[in-house]
């Protein structure tokens, strides 16, 4: 299959370089120049574990192009748009602007039996009203939506064996033009489903509901045991091993319920968002008002951190804090709405110097924060800090020896904002300890 992917950020990218995995003649077209260029030198433009090697595999087979010319889709039958669809400034709505631009841009170079494919997720009705513009340009092209579930870190893995494929096809499967949409979408997927992948072929609006939904359910099941964390903080509970204890109801399963300084990242807290706006225009603002709460749950638990700081420190103002973990979470260099920057620059706004280190996102971090203090390991953090926090929970700072920490601070105390330490193991190598929803 000849495909084009529109858009290669985190999810682009990713999902170019496996397609031709899986052996489709792919070009990845994005407007960035920096990110092709990235990308044609065989370097993923941003850190996903994996990726590089895929990259470097699929280009040597000569299947794997990138251009920054969408002209370049022209040859290609199956044209996925993966552009980004963030926040709107100043509202929670999802900005269009970039998937609108993509398909606009398509229309010239598509030929009848042509398939656009949106991934990118948007709100209900979106794909219908493009369904429409592809339908006026009068090429033959038609449209599906098929919204992509990868996570950061595991992206590889999730777009080559997925939970499930979601095919949004017109009328759905039982439409002439949809059941041809849904016979292409298989023999791109063939090899995943030929190991039991389950598909759901379905239309526009359940397709776009299932990915806005499966989002908001995640979001809502890190800030249930967000809200047990501030159960556990007033009553002296530990919201650890309540999390273990009721994980262990197959009903509710411990994935996801990892009480902490909450999620970040592009999509989460975007997505949520952008859900509320639209049921707001459907009407149904009542409805989906508790994702509203979900939200302040989440934000509640960054002012958290800084509480437990001042309350270890005393003032903030001259302290110096070292922050380990600037990503949203591990083996990602993605600071988009990042919880553990955000509270760096709490800490900042209230008179402390952070002196921060992450892995991967250093870089990332101080494009998004220009100013920032960066270290260039663990230990140049956090020498000679008068608090430690750990903000995000890579295995290097799971690892750290409590004993050589303490040997380096300025004064023995530490906030585990991802409940990661073993907190006994630092108390004994004299640290004051606070965690979230842990004595
Ligand atoms: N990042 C993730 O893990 C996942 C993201 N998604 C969804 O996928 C979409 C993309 O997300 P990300 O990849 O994270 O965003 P991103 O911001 O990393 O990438 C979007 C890319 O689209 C490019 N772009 C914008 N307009 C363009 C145009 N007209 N033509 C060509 N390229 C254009 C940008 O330059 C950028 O490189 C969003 O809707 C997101 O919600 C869905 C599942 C997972
Ligand atoms: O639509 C998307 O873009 C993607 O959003 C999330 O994936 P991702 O943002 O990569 O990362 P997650 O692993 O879901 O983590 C999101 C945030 O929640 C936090 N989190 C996660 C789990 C948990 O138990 N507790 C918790 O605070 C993480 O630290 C992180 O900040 C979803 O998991 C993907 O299925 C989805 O495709």
């Amino acid at each position: 299959m000849r495909i084009s992917v529109i858009g290669c950020g985190y999810l682009g990218a990713v999902h170019a370089a496996c397609m031709a995995e899986l052996g489709h003649d792919v070009v990845g077209i994005d407007v960035d120049e920096r990110k092709i260029a990235e990308l044609q030198a065989g370097r993923g433009p941003f850190f996903e574990p994996g990726l590089p090697e895929v990259l470097t595999r699929a280009q040597a087979t000569g299947r794997l192009r990138f251009s920054t010319d969408l002209a370049d889709a022209r040859d290609a039958t199956v044209h996925f748009v993966a552009v980004g669809t963030p926040q709107t400034k100043g509202s929670f709505n999802a900005d269009l602007t970039y998937v609108n631009a993509a398909v606009d841009g398509l229309l010239p170079h598509l030929k009848s039996g042509d398939l656009v494919v949106g991934k990118s997720t948007v709100p209900v009705g979106t794909a219908a009203r493009l369904a429409g513009v592809i339908e006026a340009a009068g090429s033959g092209a038609t449209l599906a939506w098929n919204p992509e579930f990868l996570r950061e870190g595991f992206a590889v893995k999730d777009t080559l064996t997925p939970d499930r494929f979601v095919y949004g096809v017109s009328g759905g499967e039982q439409t002439d033009e949809g059941a041809k949409a849904a016979a292409i979408l298989d023999e791109i997927y063939a090899k995943a489903l030929a190991t039991g992948t389950p598909r759901i072929v379905t239309d526009y609006a359940t397709a776009e509901l299932v990915k806005v939904s499966a989002n908001a359910f995640l979001a809502t099941k890190i800030s249930f045991i967000n809200a047990m964390a501030e159960v556990a903080e007033a009553t002296g509970a530990d919201v650890t091993q309540l999390a273990d204890a009721i994980g262990h109801d197959a009903r509710i399963g411990r994935k996801f319920l990892n009480a902490g300084l909450g999620f970040g990242g592009g999509c989460l807290p975007k997505d949520i968002r952008a859900f509320r706006a639209r049921g707001d225009e459907l009407g149904l603002t009542d409805t989906l008002s508790f994702l509203g709460e979900v939200d302040a749950i989440n934000l509640r638990r960054r002012e958290r951190v800084v509480t437990l700081t001042r309350e270890l420190v005393g003032d903030l103002q001259g302290a110096t804090i070292g922050v380990l973990g600037l990503a949203f979470k591990p083996n990602s260099d993605d600071v988009r709405d990042s919880p553990a920057l955000d509270v760096v620059q709490k800490l900042q706004a209230a008179g402390a110097t952070v002196v921060a280190f992450d892995p991967e996102a250093n870089e990332t971090a101080q494009r998004s924060v220009p100013g920032l203090t960066t270290a260039a390991s663990a230990a140049e953090a956090y020498s000679g800090a008068d608090a430690v926090l750990v903000l995000t929970e890579w295995q290097e700072f799971r690892d750290l020896d409590p004993a050589t920490v303490a040997a380096a601070v300025n004064h023995k105390r530490v906030v585990d904002g991802r409940n990661c330490l073993d907190a006994a193991a630092w108390r004994a190598a004299g640290f004051e300890v606070r965690g979230l929803g842990r004595p």
